[in-house]
């Protein structure tokens, strides 16, 4: 069966939840206590779809700024400068299920994905909800 590899990196700010969301994708379970990344981590994940086997190569980075949505667009930018131009970009807004926290309204970061044509979705690792739709 042929086999296709996908390079994917989560930037962003300390303590959103990067790790968090690739553990859930990869192994499929959350920890309360996870550890802060130190520098960058590395994991893959190969999954079937249709009749191809995916293999995602995912570099998780060590976020830094406090400013999530501000570090988001920083990123972005970032990005569209130096990145390869078929990028794919997926902003995920997590910690949903911690609705009477919520910093960034929820139309706010979608106006902001719509402008720049990226996926947008809302994520909760801790309730596994819309992980894979991120993948
Ligand atoms: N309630 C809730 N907590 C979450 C969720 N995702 C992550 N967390 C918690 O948020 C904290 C930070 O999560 P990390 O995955 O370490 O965040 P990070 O973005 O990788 O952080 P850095 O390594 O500092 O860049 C941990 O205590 C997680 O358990 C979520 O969807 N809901």
């Amino acid at each position: 069966m042929a086999q296709r590899e996908l390079k994917m990196c989560l930037p962003g700010d300390t303590g959103v939840g990067k790790s968090s969301i690739v553990w859930r994708f990869v192994e499929d379970s959350f920890d309360p206590n996870i550890n802060l990344t130190i520098g960058a981590s590395f994991m893959t994940k190969t999954v079937q779809y249709q009749n191809e086997m995916h293999k995602f190569l995912i570099w998780d980075t060590a976020g830094q700024e406090r400013d999530s949505f501000q570090a988001l667009k920083n990123w972005v930018k970032e990005l569209r400068q130096h990145g390869p131009p078929n990028i794919v970009v997926a902003i995920a807004g997590n910690k949903c299920d911690l609705s009477d926290a919520r910093e960034v309204l929820e139309k706010d970061a979608k106006d902001y994905a719509d402008s720049i044509h990226a996926i947008f979705v809302e994520t909760s690792t801790k309730n596994a909800i819309n992980i894979h739709e991120v993948f």
